[in-house]
């Protein structure tokens, strides 16, 4: 079995292109295990790039390339003898558009993770691993009736938290999460959020949003990133979500955190 419990996940120097522009130029943060980090900061400042480079979907893009390390728990994310599916197995993700199986049952959707990751389960293995995913993603008092209903059935906060309980499924050490709740309406986005705090201490979270009432909401930590004028984006300033927000070192923090641009 792989480790169990939150991750810390470190990101060292990291810098990312596609083709010949550098979007991301040694970008370093930690994001601490149990904790979660947000990514704040205006639009193509690389945020999404820097997230997908930590569980390694950057490299899948076509003429991408990649400098710098990733260490989870110490290890390389990047390491050659470590295979794709072991780091997207301790490094979940959710997208900002709920992606569940449409056709597929609310049941089905929460174990389609085990078959790609080469886990069998007995039957009952699986019902115990429904209701705890549900249950984790604050979905299962919603659904627990109707378990074998299409994953598209289901309202849009609701497909996103079954997207969430997916994720789970397969036990990840860190959750990432870009932008999840922008597909979303206030109530649904509320119930993602909670979902998120109650996971906290369970599994590391690292979110993109551009909602900073959210990032104020559910972070512990935030990392505020900028590209300027053409460069490649960096991180300005990182460090616990409170002072950012109330007492930032830089004036381009505060004047993002602030609203005062982007
Ligand atoms: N697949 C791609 N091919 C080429 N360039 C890309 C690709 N994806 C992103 N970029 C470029 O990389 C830079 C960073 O993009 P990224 O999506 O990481 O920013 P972001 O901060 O997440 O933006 P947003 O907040 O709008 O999602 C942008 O200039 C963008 O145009």
């Amino acid at each position: 079995m792989p480790g169990t419990g939150p991750a810390e996940l470190e990101a060292s120097a990291v810098s990312a292109w596609f083709g010949s522009r550098k979007v991301l130029d040694r970008v370093s943060l930690t994001m601490p295990a149990g904790r979660v980090t947000a990514l704040i900061g205006p639009s193509g400042c690389g945020k999404s790039t820097f997230l997908r480079t930590l569980n390694r979907m950057h490299e899948l893009i076509p003429g991408a390339a990649l400098a710098g390390e990733v260490l989870l728990d110490g290890e390389d994310v990047y390491a050659p003898g470590r295979r794709l599916t072991e780091a997207r197995r301790d490094i979940g993700m959710v997208f900002q558009k709920p992606n569940p199986f449409p056709a597929m049952s609310i049941y089905d959707n929460v174990v389609a993770g085990l078959k790609l990751t080469g886990v069998r389960a007995s039957r009952s293995t699986k019902d115990r691993l429904v209701e705890e995913c549900l249950t984790r993603a604050g979905l299962w008092k919603e659904v627990r009736d109707r378990l074998r209903q299409p994953g598209g059935a289901l309202s849009g906060g609701q497909q996103q938290r079954l997207c969430i309980a997916r994720s789970l499924a397969v036990r990840p050490r860190v959750l990432l999460m870009d932008e999840p709740c922008s597909a979303l309406d206030p109530t649904s986005t509320r119930r993602v959020e909670e979902t998120i705090q109650e996971l906290a201490g369970e599994v590391t979270v690292v979110i993109v949003t551009h909602n900073m009432q959210q990032a104020a909401r559910v972070s512990d930590r935030c990392a505020f990133f900028l590209a300027e004028q053409g460069t490649p984006g960096v991180i300005v300033e990182h460090g616990p979500t409170e002072a950012v927000f109330n007492r930032p070192q830089d004036q381009r923090t505060a004047d993002y955190v602030n609203g005062r641009f982007g």
